[in-house]
């Protein structure tokens, strides 16, 4: 049998994994078949108890930005992952403390302890979550070496425009050739630019919920891309750990305000993405609202229809392009989506409504916006560019009540 510790990486056989889950779901496991790219092609078996003493046989992650809310999903999620395990966790602030002293829901995670970036050691990283400020994360991106998978979560590498970064994030690019390679990690649009990617721009909260639902109809030109209304909510866990005045209890508890009227720094990158869909210029009106509760998204989103164009077809349409996904679900009929029926999931749930006013439809999205989101799209973008099951470590059910 090859030498699996000497592997640069292992592609692991969707087939025999699938097969490996179920295993442990039901019975003792038996074996896996691994595919050694490197020594050779031939498939290898190996005992799945091998498999499981032989740490290194996991690909090794680092968390950048450990200590904050999108990183320590992260570590959630990874927790019971298969074959990836963490190596190297960052924070700033927090560098030098254990995960345990910062989220002692994560004490019992076997985990090394945060380190300054500059002083990370990424020889022993195959794969990186970046879970920083944008703005601080191109500088440490660039930095980083070229053999490393790289999930960036913040914004800095999302617009393809250049000019478009820097009028909405008042700050230069400081990457700019890195924003060419890098691939917009719209899972659902985008899988097969995903998994032959180095470096992804997980996107945005807000634009996940809005471009699940629109893109596809407007690549079936089933909706007018004119006069499009987008009112989203978030959860406060959307502004990060940092301390904030306006993220106070007492200034979230028992009311709802909007923020970002008219200059979101969201708009672009919506408006990028179904600008693409359409194939000509899209522009949008897009108002958030801060929700006193800690994570959840939602968007509600009113639509001209195309002439001769009904809720019946962008029904049918969502219906049949969503399908096959294990994470975006149309609803049945009627059936208003909440934000608590996908808390802590990488679901998205969707319904679409008969506006009262002839020839309008109103859509409803739901996400968490730490999961499906942030971090769980991540994630599932991180297993496609590695080779496994897209699925992996995502199938836990959302927290209900
Ligand atoms: N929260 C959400 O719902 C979503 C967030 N995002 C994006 O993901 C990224 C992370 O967000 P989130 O986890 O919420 O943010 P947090 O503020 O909760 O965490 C930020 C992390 O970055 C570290 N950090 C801060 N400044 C620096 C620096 N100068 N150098 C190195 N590390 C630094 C912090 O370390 P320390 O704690 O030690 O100071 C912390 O670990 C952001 O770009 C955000 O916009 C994207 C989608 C959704
Ligand atoms: C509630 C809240 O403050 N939400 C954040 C969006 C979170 C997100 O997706 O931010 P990035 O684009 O930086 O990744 C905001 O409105 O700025």
């Amino acid at each position: 049998m090859a030498s699996l510790s000497s592997l640069n990486s292992i592609c692991i056989d969707p087939a025999c994994f699938i097969k490996y889950q179920d295993d442990v779901k039901i019975s003792k496991p038996k074996k896996l078949c691994v595919r050694a790219s490197v020594a050779s092609s031939a498939p290898q078996s190996v005992q799945f108890e091998d498999f499981k003493a032989r740490k290194f046989e996991k690909f090794r992650i680092g968390v950048l930005g450990a200590s904050g809310y999108t990183g320590s999903e992260i570590i959630r999620l990874l927790a019971n992952h298969p074959n990836f395990r963490i190596t190297l966790m960052t924070a700033d602030r927090k560098a030098g403390q254990s995960i345990g002293s910062v989220f002692p829901h994560l004490v019992k995670q076997d985990l090394p302890d945060m380190v300054a970036v500059k002083d990370a050691d990424f020889s022993n990283v195959d794969a990186v979550f970046c879970c920083l400020p944008h703005g601080t994360t191109q500088e440490i991106i660039k930095g980083l070496p070229s053999s490393l998978k790289i999930v960036d979560l913040s914004a800095d590498f999302r617009l393809q425009d250049i000019g478009e970064y820097e009028e909405w994030y008042g700050q230069p690019h400081k990457a700019q050739e890195l924003q060419k390679e890098a691939v917009y990690g719209l899972t659902e649009i985008s899988r097969d630019e995903i998994q032959g990617a180095r470096l992804i721009a997980n996107p945005g909260c807000y634009p996940t919920s809005i471009q699940l639902p629109l893109i596809p109809l407007i690549k079936a030109n089933l909706i007018e891309v004119k006069n499009i209304i987008i009112d989203s909510k978030s959860g406060v866990s959307g502004a990060g750990r940092g301390a904030k005045e306006a993220n106070l209890y007492t200034e979230i508890a028992e009311g709802i305000h909007s923020y970002g009227v008219t200059r979101h720094r969201h708009v672009p990158e919506i408006e990028q993405g179904l600008s693409e869909a359409a194939k000509s210029k899209v522009t949008v009106s897009f108002t958030p609202h801060l929700m006193p509760m800690s994570r959840g998204m939602q968007s509600t989103i009113y639509v001209e229809m195309a002439p001769g164009a009904s809720t019946e077809d962008l029904y049918q349409h969502l219906s049949n392009f969503y399908e096959k996904e294990e994470f975006v679900v149309l609803l049945k009929k009627n059936e208003i989506p909440h934000t608590r029926h996908v808390r802590g999931s990488n679901y998205c749930l969707m319904s679409v409504f008969p506006d009262r006013i002839p020839g309008r439809a109103i859509i409803i999205s739901v996400i968490d916006n730490l999961v499906k989101g942030a971090s769980g799209q991540a994630l599932q973008n991180l297993n496609l560019m590695m080779g496994i099951p897209e699925n992996t470590g995502l199938l836990s059910v959302p927290l209900f009540p």
